[in-house]
């Protein structure tokens, strides 16, 4: 073996020219495996021995993901907390094993890698995390964190590995005679500085950098980030960036991803996404940017209700069940309209989010006083009477406010949303692009 491919640090005979696919992964899962709770995951097989075993559920973090990165480009990853963000660039990573799916660096599939081919791999794709103060081990001095990585790949001699760590100090904005300095001396600015150092001195190609300045002052961010910038200029680098503020992603990236519950439900080029978003999750993520008007107090809430739990996610689409959007089922007769109506209707009884009213009130309240024909009408008549105030309810301790709110949503939910397209089958559609001539993809059934 040559000493440069060693060092890890040039490719042989497996460049990758700028532009073209550097990473690629395809249907990447990852699942952790939970033990349920309590005694609601016991279960008693009295012709296994033991006869009680524990149930164990699936935390799906990352469920069938597909993308590629290409040389020189940054990717964003935004998207709320918990969609699996970082699990997805962990498991990029092999710091997580993939459950399932192909991630292939340079063309090497690398969930087959092991051992010493996996190690090699390893210097040439490194990771930032959020916390610079948590990563850097106070005790050591900043030169010798700068050369760890470069001694466990064996990168050249002490006096070699000294000189580049300076050299690359000075890279990264900082100063070279800091060398001998312990990370308490630096600010947090400065230590995600040292980190970079570091990520840079094996040579690598591609950087997961996850969340790399949200724990930095506003002021601080854009000048690491215009360092990171400048660095991925001179060494060619690829960066996944993954941040949950959209802002910064907006300032950082080529193209963007956006993560729902463990699935991309958009990407697109940067303008395209940010001036031409197509799914209902991109957009209320948009609408949700805090503007800086002092009059307008914080995010605007377009986001309704929770993120549902990874160990049961919605069938088809994931955000099915918040969506604003849902798609009307088949097999009933209503105009566009009477849909908006029953779904505006079936989103307040799922979420309890009016106060109970007689039959004849709710009806005016939701439907203007007419409601969808046929058999739609029905279901809604029937809804409608068991959240009404004037249903004989007797006195069913169950019920809350006295109404039956579990039975209409149940009527509703079965009836409608479980019936639209949107819950049968998983979105994942190529749209024309309005802006540049980059592939968009949105994951919702609006562009069928
Ligand atoms: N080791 C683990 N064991 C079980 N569940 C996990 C583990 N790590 C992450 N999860 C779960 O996987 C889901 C995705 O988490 P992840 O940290 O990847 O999301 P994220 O988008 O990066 O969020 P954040 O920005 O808050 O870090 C969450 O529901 C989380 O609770």
């Amino acid at each position: 073996m040559s000493r440069a491919s060693e060092l890890g640090s040039e490719m042989t005979g497996e460049d990758v020219a700028f532009g073209d696919t550097l990473v690629e992964v395809d249907g990447l899962k990852k699942y952790f495996t939970q033990e349920s709770g309590l005694l609601s995951g016991l279960s008693i097989d009295t012709d296994e021995f033991p006869p009680i075993s524990v149930g164990r559920q699936h935390v799906k973090a990352v469920d069938d993901v597909s993308f590629e990165i290409r040389r020189g480009e940054t990717l964003g990853l935004v998207g709320e907390s918990g969609c699996g963000k970082s699990t997805l660039g962990r498991t990029i990573l092999r710091l997580l094993e993939p459950t399932e799916g192909r991630i292939s660096f340079k063309g090497d599939d690398l969930a087959e890698l092991d051992g010493e081919a996996l190690r090699q791999k390893r210097s040439e794709i490194q990771m930032i995390f959020q916390d610079p103060q948590s990563s850097l081990d106070p005790r050591m001095k900043i030169g010798q964190i700068v050369e760890e990585p470069m001694r466990a790949h064996d990168m050249l001699d002490d006096d070699g590995r000294e000189q580049r760590a300076k050299m690359l100090l000075e890279k990264v904005g900082l100063d070279p005679h800091h060398y001998n300095r312990h990370p308490h001396a630096f600010s947090g600015g400065q230590r995600q500085r040292v980190n970079l150092a570091r990520a840079l001195s094996v040579n690598p190609d591609f950087i997961v950098c996850d969340e790399p300045v949200s724990a930095l002052d506003v002021s601080i961010q854009a000048q690491v980030l215009n360092t990171m910038e400048e660095l991925q200029e001179e060494f060619g680098l690829t960066y996944l960036f993954i941040a949950h503020d959209l802002s910064v992603i907006r300032h950082f990236s080529d193209r963007v991803a956006v993560m729902y519950l463990g699935n991309v439900v958009e990407l697109a080029e940067k303008e395209e996404l940010f001036e031409n978003p197509q799914h209902p999750y991109t957009k209320a993520l948009l609408d949700s940017i805090p503007v800086p008007d002092p009059r307008e107090r914080g995010a605007r809430g377009v986001l309704e209700g929770e993120v549902p739990s990874p160990l049961d996610p919605p069938s088809g689409c994931r955000f099915r069940t918040r969506c604003p959007r849902l798609i009307a089922p088949e097999g009933y007769e209503w105009t566009d309209e009477e849909w908006e109506h029953a779904r505006t209707f079936m989103r307040a009884v799922k979420r309890r989010t009016f106060e109970p009213m007689t039959a004849a009130e709710t009806r005016a309240e939701f439907f203007g006083g007419d409601l969808p024909r046929g058999e739609a009408g029905e279901i809604v008549a029937d809804a409608i009477d068991l959240v009404a105030t004037d249903r004989d309810n007797g006195d069913d301790a169950e019920l809350e406010d006295g109404v039956n709110w579990a039975g209409a949503t149940e009527r509703l939910l079965e009836s409608f949303a479980e019936e639209s397209i949107c819950s049968q089958e998983r979105p994942d559609y190529e749209i024309e692009p309005q802006y540049g001539t980059g592939v968009h993809r949105a994951a919702c059934h609006l562009h069928r």
